[in-house]
């Protein structure tokens, strides 16, 4: 069991989600000093304590109560539940929060040759898979007989050495299906990166730690989302050049010294900014067009 007053967060040591969790713990503020060896590090100025772990272990860790909060993939989260309720052991937790990284599926891929007539033309066959809870739900949720053969990486080259008829694994820009001459025929989960914490109450230091940890992120995260626009704008195109800025916020008008014919118009926009909106404001006369990332927000 974990200290009751430092917060242990487990992360993927190395892998598809380690840059992207470490980045946002340090956008959160949280120091780290993460040298390959060291497995176990203490953050220097808030008591956090990061795990650094295989992904596949954190649901585990989080469930058995090892470590108070998790970032892992929603896709190795749902296969370890199904895996350890089927084996009586713990499989509670709360997903507190979906992250904005480590989007990919898990979908069903045949040779391209295969032909595919929908999911009953798939009755029977072997799947090469890191993930067989998974499919064996999907296969009796679509009411189909799947055999299974358990591969944890290159799962794509199973089906070319007549290790399985197809494969379940994840995709995300379908680059390594094309590259093995297989093709997507059914998606089975969709999956980001998610913070997860146990389900037994925090002591009250570990909750005050991560309450404020949990607002940071949502700062970052918003951020991240979010464009800061500035421009010139004629004043006497004012409102027709507020009803194109993106978003709900209404945008701040701004005096230009010296200008009595153009203002400037500031706003946080968070949708997409897109070059359509730009030109059409360049054709309204605005000039000095700028959208900015924004490093942090806090409401
Ligand atoms: N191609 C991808 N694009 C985006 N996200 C991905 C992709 N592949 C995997 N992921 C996400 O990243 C997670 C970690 O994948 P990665 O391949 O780094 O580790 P792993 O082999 O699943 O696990 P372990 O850390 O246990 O070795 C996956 O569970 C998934 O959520
Ligand atoms: O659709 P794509 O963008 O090509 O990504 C999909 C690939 O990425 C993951 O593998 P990874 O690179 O993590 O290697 P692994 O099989 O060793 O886990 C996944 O298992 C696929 O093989
Ligand atoms: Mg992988």
């Amino acid at each position: 069991m974990t200290s009751t007053k430092r917060l242990t967060i487990a992360m993927q040591k190395s892998g598809r989600l380690s840059d992207d969790t470490q980045n946002l713990l340090k956008r959160c503020g949280l120091k780290l000093n993460l040298t390959d060896r060291r497995l176990l590090a203490h953050v220097s100025n808030m008591p956090i304590d990061i795990m650094r772990v295989r992904s596949s272990d954190i649901p585990g860790l989080v469930m058995d109560g090892v470590c108070d909060i998790g970032i892992v993939g929603d896709n190795t989260l749902e296969e370890a539940a199904l895996e350890r309720k089927l084996l009586g052991n713990n499989s509670e937790y709360i997903r507190t929060k979906g992250l904005n990284f480590g989007g990919c599926r898990l979908s069903l891929a045949m040779p391209e040759e295969f032909e595919y007539t929908g999911i009953e033309s798939l009755n029977g066959l072997r799947f090469a898979t890191t993930y067989p809870q998974l499919l064996k739900r999907y296969a009796s949720e679509n009411n189909i007989d799947v055999d299974f053969c358990l591969l944890k990486g290159s799962v794509e080259v199973a089906p070319r050495v007549g290790l399985a008829d197809g494969i379940c694994d994840l995709v995300s820009t379908g680059a390594t299906l094309e590259a093995n001459g297989l093709k997507e025929v059914e998606v089975i989960y969709r999956s980001t990166a998610a913070l997860i914490q146990n389900p037994n109450p925090l002591s009250q230091d570990k909750q005050a730690i991560f309450d404020t940890l949990l607002q940071r992120m949502q700062g970052v995260m918003k951020a991240k989302e979010s464009k800061y626009i500035m421009l010139h704008a004629p004043i006497e195109k004012i409102e027709q050049v507020s009803e194109l800025m993106p978003g709900k916020e209404t945008p701040t008008v701004l005096p230009l010294a010296g200008r009595d014919d153009l203002v400037a118009v500031h706003v946080v926009a968070t949708e997409t900014f897109f070059w359509e909106t730009m030109e059409a404001l360049k054709a309204l006369g605005c000039n000095s067009i700028l959208v900015m990332p924004i490093e942090k927000m806090m409401e």
